[in-house]
């Protein structure tokens, strides 16, 4: 079992859930998230001035899935998250070594 971690872009998360729901991967924790990649935010502009805008808005979005299906949903993700320009985040995958479902008592591929 592994756990992917996607920060995407707050205007990406309906394209990506929805894609992943008719894929079969309905089930997802998503956070409002601040943060900032290579870039260090952007520069914006307000009343003639130039302020720099170091922490942007983002999505966390924590799915756990199968070993045999991380593949899949990292290429749903990479095909829907995806502009092509700067800031379109990030994907991390981690181990998962236990789950529990707590009104069952099921666990690991079972409480999937
Ligand atoms: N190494 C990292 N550690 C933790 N969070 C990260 C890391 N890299 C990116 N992130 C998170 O992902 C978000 C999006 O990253 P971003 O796409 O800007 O990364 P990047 O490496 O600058 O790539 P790009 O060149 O495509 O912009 C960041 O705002 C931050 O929340």
């Amino acid at each position: 079992m592994m756990k992917i971690e996607a920060i995407i872009r707050p205007t990406k998360i309906h394209e990506v859930k929805d894609a992943l729901d008719e894929a079969g991967f309905e089930s997802v924790t998503v956070t409002d998230v601040k943060g900032r990649g290579k870039q260090k935010g952007v520069m914006q502009q307000w009343r003639g001035r130039k302020y720099c805008v170091d922490l942007l808005p983002k999505i966390k979005m924590e799915m756990v899935v199968a070993d045999d299906s991380v593949d899949k949903v990292v290429d749903i993700i990479m095909k829907t998250a995806a502009t092509g320009s700067i800031g379109d985040g990030k994907i991390f995958i981690y181990p998962v070594s236990k789950i529990i479902r707590i009104r069952t008592g099921e666990t690991d591929g079972e409480a999937l």
